[in-house]
């Protein structure tokens, strides 16, 4: 027996749960064969009725599911989906097997985009290699914009797609068709990964082989758990002084807390990485050729050979911890086959459960090709991913959507993209086909659309394509939608859940130099914030200033870069204001009488009330608990439209209102001088002096910031920290290098990259994530509330 291992107890606390699969279809039902009259008098929907007719013929005739049948008797205007689900269709089943859709995502730099370009060169999407930043001065493929390829970061994520092509266990060659997009790696561009990770199946993470987990591995972690995004990881940077890829391992088991397994160990390191050993062939994988293009297969080599047994044991030992099959197979002391172990971890990966580890140099074109095998060995494809819908019709949430391109169309906006073709909505097809011509329907508004043309994405390329089916990402053009918009054929009326949209923390005031550029400004403005959910545009009546508000001092910048360069409009910005927020201090009551009488008909409106705090700093609330009708429901909607206006600019400093309730439970109308405005300006003038007077705050955003640099900067990054108020949470000492966990007010934080730069000799690096709201310390709103009245001094002299 072996000795009493992890593997074991946990399998003594799992055995008898359920399986890891996601979502695991059951096969065929083979049920009695129903008639085409049958279905007919059933009232299915039509459009199921075809199906189930082709279907038969398929399967000879011999087993239409009665179980759908049967959910059709029980709502015959749509078709239960759950019931198809459970009759995988066999020729489907063949397509999507050879489908992925998926994300790269990781830390700033950790190589995402390189290892993207040797995807695109192995897959034959591109004919030569070119480096970010490299010699040649092309850039890389899917860096397309000058800004990326200047500044050498992604800044928006782009799409694309490869044939990557495997042989199977008889050695013939299957081809996979892989949908991909890489990241931008820096937080303040965090919108776009949380798109893409809305509606990829799975993502490959990139670690750094010196630096392991950092800051942004673990955003990209907690995004990849948000939208249930299995992943396999890849350690890249092999070929750095320091390499070091147990060390990776390790820290994301113990800081992402997932389980991880190497599936390969490297064969030299550092200057001297040869190639890997795959631990599921044991065999030793090295690339040749000028760019690596072709694979030697050969045995392991004798210096590897103790560390490869090792390795193997701890993957086994690993994924039988989170796999019942292999926790088994691991108490009997059975080694698995290839097959076998393939198949335990591919479960237990998209089952969430465990990320099997790559290793590799994509600059030094080593083993990439190896880990693209992996995302089809062990990322799911569309139809093992669970994707619900709202069905607004029958008001049901979590119906399943099927990936079969002959089911009604369902489709979700994820991306947009202003082009010189007009809008380009980025969509991805969960069911049913698109086709070019065809007329969809916008969910959100039931507005019909015609789907002019449909394209492939290429980066900034694009080939032009007749439908798309079910499982697919694609690009449309000439479609008016908002982000995050689903679509469907109109029969269905099925709404998919969007994005999370964090919100902006940041904002300063904006204007063109010159006049006559206003046209063009606002003609950018309109399309950043429609491409872009956290770049917001707003108009300050009393300062008459143009505000745009952002994700941090990078993502404002770039787009004023982008107004220079794309609209030729060249702009002045205000220094950088934080988003503070405003909340209420205690219960407080209040009964608010207006009444004006000026000659002719006069103003009258009372409300009577209290206000409080919600709780949590999060949204604000309005309840009306008026019995009686002491007043009615048309002027309490008036009195609702008051409180959202009163929650959108504070009495403190005029800016937004958290966590704030109220409730109106009393009144008064008169006969003939009541109206809405009256209502509506009562319960302004009601919220303000009750806010007034319960003692509120002004609450400043905290920012988690995680910053790493060498060692013998260590005390002067700490005194830099203090000096800005920041609370240190936590130090982590590598081996040459430190990593400070802090909590810091982000009006403390602008310029802090300048200084970090001077502090460390230009290496350190920090990242900055919005955490929380807090109250700000006393005399900070002090001044804050000071400077705001003298502001509204000012303008009223004027
Ligand atoms: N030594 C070494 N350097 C690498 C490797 N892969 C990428 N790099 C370098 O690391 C830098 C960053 O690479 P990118 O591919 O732009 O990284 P990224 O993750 O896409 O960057 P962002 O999208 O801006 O976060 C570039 O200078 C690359 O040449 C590698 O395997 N080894």
């Amino acid at each position: 027996m072996r000795s009493p291992s992890l593997a074991r107890l946990n399998y003594r606390a799992v055995s008898g749960l359920t399986r890891t699969a996601r979502f695991q279809p059951q096969g065929f039902l083979s049920s009695r064969c129903v008639s085409t009259a049958a279905l007919r008098s059933s009232g299915v929907a039509p459009a199921y009725q075809s199906i189930l007719k082709q279907w038969e013929q398929r399967r000879n005739a011999s087993a239409t599911a009665s179980a759908v049948l049967e959910a059709a008797a029980a709502s015959p205007d749509t078709l239960s989906q759950a019931a198809i689900i459970d009759n995988l269709d066999p020729v489907e089943a063949a397509r999507l097997d050879k489908v992925r859709n998926i994300g790269i995502a990781a830390h700033i730099d950790s190589g995402k985009t390189t290892v993207t370009e040797r995807v695109l060169f192995y897959t034959g999407r591109i004919k030569a290699i070119h480096d970010v930043r490299g010699r040649d001065g092309v850039g890389a493929k899917m860096d397309s914009m000058d800004l990326e390829r200047e500044k050498g970061i992604t800044i928006q994520s782009a799409a694309t797609f490869c044939d990557w092509v495997k042989k199977d266990k008889q050695g013939v060659d299957q081809k996979y068709h892989v949908n991909l997009i890489d990241t931008p790696g820096h937080i303040d561009f965090t919108i776009e990964v949380e798109r893409a990770l809305r509606v990829l199946d799975g993502a490959v993470m990139i670690l750094c082989a010196v630096s392991g987990v950092q800051s942004q591995t673990i955003t990209v972690d907690r995004q990849m758990r948000r939208y249930n995004v299995p992943r396999l990881s890849f350690v890249n940077k092999m070929d750095r002084m320091g390499a070091n890829p147990f060390k990776a391992i390790e820290q994301i088991n113990t800081k992402l807390k997932m389980p991880a397994a190497a599936v390969q160990v490297p064969i030299g390191a550092e200057d001297e990485f040869e190639g890997v050993v795959d631990l599921i062939t044991m065999k030793a994988i090295y690339n040749v050729g000028e760019s690596g293009e072709e694979l030697k297969i050969t045995e392991v080599p004798e210096k590897v050979k103790q560390v490869a047994e090792e390795r193997r044991a701890m993957l086994i030992e690993t994924v039988a911890d989170v796999d019942d099959q292999m926790a088994e197979m691991f108490l009997d002391e059975v080694e698995p086959t290839e097959d076998q172990l393939r198949a335990a971890i591919r479960r237990a990966t998209i089952g969430l459960k465990f990320t099997p580890v790559f290793m590799g140099s994509a600059l030094a074109n080593k083993s990439v090709q190896p880990m693209l095998d992996g995302v089809v060995d062990f990322l799911p494809n569309p139809s093992e991913v669970e994707n619900l819908a709202l069905d607004q019709k029958r008001n049901e949430a979590s119906v399943k959507l099927v990936p079969y391109n002959s089911l009604p169309f369902v489709g979700l906006a994820f991306k947009l993209e202003e082009s010189n073709f007009g809008q380009l909505t980025y969509i991805r097809v969960y069911q049913g086909t698109l086709r070019k011509g065809s007329n969809v329907f916008n969910a959100r508004n039931s507005k019909k659309v015609k789907i002019p043309r449909i394209v492939r994405m290429h980066s900034n390329e694009m080939e032009e394509v007749s439908e798309i089916g079910a499982g697919e990402i694609c690009a449309v053009f000439g479609v008016e939608c908002a982000s995050g918009d689903t679509f469907t054929d109109g029969q269905l009326g099925y709404s998919m859940s969007s994005m999370f949209v964090p919100e902006p923390v940041i904002s300063l005031s904006i204007k063109p130099k010159q006049a006559k550029d206003a046209a063009n400004f606002s003609k950018a403005m309109a399309r950043f914030q429609r491409e872009d959910p956290t770049f917001r545009v707003t108009y300050d009546n009393e300062s008459e200033q143009t505000i745009i508000s952002g994700m941090g001092e990078l993502h404002l910048d770039i787009y004023v870069e982008r107004m220079k360069r794309e609209y030729r409009v060249e702009c002045e910005t205000g220094q950088p204001q934080v988003a503070y927020r405003e909340t209420i201090g205690e219960h407080i009551k209040f009964d608010h009488l207006l009444k004006k009488q000026t000659g002719g008909a006069g103003d009258y409106a009372r409300v009577m009330g209290f206000m409080e705090p919600t709780g949590v700093l999060e949204e604000n609330n309005f309840e009306q608990q008026i019995v009686g009708g002491s007043i009615s429901e048309k002027y309490l909607f008036a009195c609702e439209k008051g409180f959202n206006l009163s929650c959108e600019k504070g009495p403190l400093i005029g800016h937004k209102i958290l966590g704030t309730r109220m409730v109106i439970n009393d009144g008064a109308t008169h006969m003939t001088d009541s109206s809405e405005m009256a209502f509506k300006n009562a319960t302004q003038q009601a919220f303000r002096k009750a806010f007034i007077d319960s003692q509120p705050s002004v609450l400043e955003p905290l920012m988690k910031t995680v910053v790493t640099a060498p060692s013998e900067f260590q005390g002067d990054v700490i005194a830099l920290l203090n000096k800005r108020g920041a609370t240190i949470n936590d130090t982590e000492t590598g081996v040459d290098e430190f990593t400070i966990y802090a909590d810091c007010s982000l009006n403390g934080m602008f310029g802090f990259s300048s200084n970090l730069r001077a502090a460390t000799q230009g290496k350190g690096e920090y990242t900055m994530e919005f955490s929380h709201y807090e109250k700000a310390p006393p005399h900070v709103q002090k001044d804050l509330i000071a400077k705001h009245l003298k502001a509204q001094a000012e303008r009223n002299k004027k």
